[in-house]
C-alpha cells in the first residue's frame, strides 16, 4: 500500500485566499482593515523566519500587520506592558507573542496578559476553558489546521479511534479536545505511555506531536490509518551531510502502511499560519460586531 499524501501547503493556500476575500469584505463593511500584532523577543533564527512569514502572509491577505521586535533582555514587565497596550489598541484585532520566549520570561504570565478576545493563538487559559466546555473561543492554530485536514480527507470523524501522541498545551491537549468534539474516541499518549506501539496500532487517526524525530514507525500503524505529523525536527542527513527537516513519524515506513499521511515539510506547518489569519479575521468580526457566517471559513 502507498499512502495518499495530504498536501497541507495546497490546502493552506486555499484557506489563505478565502480569508483574503473575506478580509476585503470586512474592510468594505467597516472602513478599516483587520489587524494582527506579532511580538518577537530575541533573535531565535527559526522564530525570526516564522514572524517574517506571518507578517508577509497578513499583508497578502489584505490585513494590517504590526510587528514588534524586542531585544533578548526585555523584561517580563515591559513585555506585559506592550501586550496591554495592544489589548487597548482598536486597530489590533489579534495579538500573538511568538514562542518560545527567552528563559527569564514566564510564558504563562505573558499569555495571561493577552485579552482572550484578541488571543488568536488560542493559548489563553480562558480560550482553553472555552474549548474544553464547548463555548466559542479561539482554538490554537496548529490543532485546528490538523482537524481541517482530517475532515477534508475523511469527512465525518464520528466514532473513529484517534490517538494523539503528545500532551502539550499548544498542540496535544487542544488536539484531543477537538477530536472529542468530532465524536472520536480519543487516547492521549505521551513519553510515559506503556506499549506505545500497541496503543498507536488501534488508531484510525494518529496525530504525532511528541517532538522526537522519526519516532513513530510504519509497523506501529493500523493499515489504512490517517497520519498527521505535527513534528518539525531538523536533523543531519548522514548521506548528504546536510541538515533536513523530518517529522515525528518515520515517513518512508509509515507511507507504506497508512491510508494517508502529511509530509514534513509541506503538511501541517503551512496550516499554522493560514489558520492564524483565519482566527484574526474571526476576531476582527467579533470585535467589530459584524456577523460572519458560521461556516464561512
Ligand atoms: N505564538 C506561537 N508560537 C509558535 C507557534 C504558534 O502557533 N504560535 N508555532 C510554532 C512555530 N510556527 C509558528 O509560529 C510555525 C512552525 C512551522 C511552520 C511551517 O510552515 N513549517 C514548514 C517548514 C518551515 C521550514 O522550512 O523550516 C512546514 O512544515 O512545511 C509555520 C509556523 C512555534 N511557535
Amino acid at each position: 500500500m502507498s499512502a495518499e499524501i495530504i498536501d497541507g501547503k495546497a490546502f493552506a493556500a486555499g484557506l489563505r485566499s478565502r480569508v483574503g476575500a473575506l478580509a476585503g469584505a470586512f474592510e468594505k463593511a467597516t472602513g478599516r482593515k483587520a489587524g494582527l500584532a506579532v511580538v518577537l523577543v530575541g533573535e531565535d533564527p527559526a522564530s525570526q523566519v516564522y514572524v517574517r512569514s506571518k507578517g508577509k502572509a497578513t499583508l497578502e491577505a489584505g490585513m494590517e500587520s504590526f510587528e514588534h521586535r524586542l531585544p533578548d533582555d526585555t523584561s517580563e514587565a515591559d513585555l506585559v506592558a506592550l501586550v496591554r497596550s495592544l489589548n487597548a489598541d482598536p486597530a489590533v484585532d489579534g495579538i500573538l507573542v511568538q514562542l518560545p520566549l527567552p528563559k527569564h520570561i514566564d510564558e504563562n504570565a505573558v499569555i495571561a496578559a493577552i485579552d482572550p478576545d484578541k488571543d488568536v493563538d488560542g493559548f489563553h487559559p480562558v480560550n482553553a476553558g472555552r474549548l474544553a466546555t464547548g463555548l466559542h473561543g479561539f482554538v490554537p492554530c496548529t490543532p485546528l489546521g490538523c482537524i481541517m485536514l482530517l475532515k477534508d480527507r475523511l469527512g465525518d470523524l464520528s466514532g473513529l479511534d484517534a490517538v494523539v501522541i503528545g500532551r502539550s498545551n499548544i498542540v496535544g491537549k487542544p488536539m484531543a479536545q477537538l477530536l472529542l468534539k468530532e465524536s472520536c474516541t480519543v487516547t492521549i499518549a505521551h513519553s510515559r505511555t506503556r506499549d506505545l506501539a500497541d496503543v498507536v496500532r488501534r488508531a484510525d487517526i494518529v496525530v504525532a506531536a511528541v517532538g522526537r524525530p522519526q519516532m513513530i514507525r510504519g509497523d506501529w500503524l493500523k493499515p489504512g490509518a490517517t497520519v498527521i505529523d505535527v513534528g518539525i525536527n531538523r536533523i543531519m542527513d548522514t548521506e548528504t551531510a546536510k541538515g533536513r527537516l523530518v517529522g515525528d513519524v518515520d515517513f518512508d515506513s509509515a507511507a507504506k502502511v497508512a491510508g494517508a499521511i502529511t509530509p514534513v515539510p509541506g503538511g501541517v506547518g503551512p496550516m499554522t499560519i493560514a489558520v492564524l489569519l483565519r482566527n484574526t479575521l474571526v476576531a476582527a468580526h467579533r470585535l467589530a460586531g459584524v456577523p460572519l457566517a458560521k461556516d464561512a471559513i
